[in-house]
């Protein structure tokens, strides 16, 4: 026997649809318990699809996605939100709400039907507190600005409270001293996540396992310095990368314009 945990997400012969096309085929995936995975790949490659097939949103053409020992997809929805937290790429809190409102919705999957969820203040708070935004408890979602109100959407997912966490490009809007503190965050945080990134720097830095989708399957897989060698990133993205090493010691991809500039 091995002495490695059950994945906390397996994905097997999965193939994704959406608009009644198949985008992806063959995805097998494991999500280690714990960690981090980028899902990467251009626009149109499919990343938001398999975020909502793995987390249960959308049934696949084929496949099964286990989360622990279940089929995701035969969860009730009370259930499955309680073990799955996904924010969408284009998720926006209600004008007229308070930040702090709006996160406690992520607790409604852990009431009973019709519950008042007068204890959720706390949590919100805390929730908040973790995206840097302490202050916002009680301000209107219309007076917060762009980035702030995509940390309140992520606010939202944590306090959730799930095993796992599936966001759809969370660094959307946010400048890279909160792109960089998420990506910590989330690492940091002992969930597992699962996340669509485009930025390959940080993948590479922040993800335990990227996944790189191209035409329509998963074309690698693994270890960001495995998977995101210079010869892929040109082959998938058509831009140059290349792996530095700074004084420290530490290790970073850098991308430059490849194809796009001759
Ligand atoms: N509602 C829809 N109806 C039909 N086709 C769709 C629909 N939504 C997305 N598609 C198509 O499905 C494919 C995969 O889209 P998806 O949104 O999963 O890609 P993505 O990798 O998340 O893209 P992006 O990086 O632009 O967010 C694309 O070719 C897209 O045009």
């Amino acid at each position: 026997m091995s002495g490695r945990p059950a994945p906390a997400l397996t994905a097997r012969a999965l193939s994704c649809a959406v608009g009644g096309r198949v985008v992806l085929r063959g995805v097998d995936l494991d999500l280690a318990p714990g960690t981090t995975t980028a899902v990467l790949g251009v626009n149109g490659s499919g990343k938001t699809t398999l975020l909502r097939t793995l987390a249960g949103l959308q049934r696949p053409e084929a496949g099964a996605v286990l989360v622990g020992d279940r089929e995701v997809h035969d969860l009730p929805a009370r259930r499955r939100a309680q073990v799955v937290a996904f924010v969408a790429q284009e998720e926006s809190p209600p004008a007229d709400m308070t930040a702090g409102e709006f996160v406690a919705l992520g607790r409604l999957p852990h009431h009973r039907p019709w519950a008042r969820g007068d204890g959720d203040r706390p949590h919100s708070r805390a929730a908040l507190a973790e995206v840097g935004l302490d202050a916002a408890l009680d301000r209107p979602c219309a007076q917060l600005s762009g980035g702030e109100r995509r940390r309140v959407c992520l606010a939202r997912g944590l306090v959730q409270d799930c095993e796992l966490l599936v966001l759809d490009e969370p660094t959307n809007h946010l400048d890279v001293s909160h792109q960089v503190a998420l990506l910590a965050l989330l690492r940091g945080s002992g969930r597992t996540v699962l996340t669509a990134l485009h930025d390959l720097a940080l993948a590479a830095a922040y993800a335990d396992q990227v996944v790189v989708l191209h035409e329509g399957r998963v074309h690698a897989a693994g270890a960001p310095h495995d998977v995101l060698t210079p010869d892929v990133v040109t082959r998938v993205f058509g831009v140059d990368a290349a792996h530095l090493s700074d004084p420290r010691g530490r290790h970073h991809l850098v991308v430059g314009p490849g194809r796009h500039l001759r």
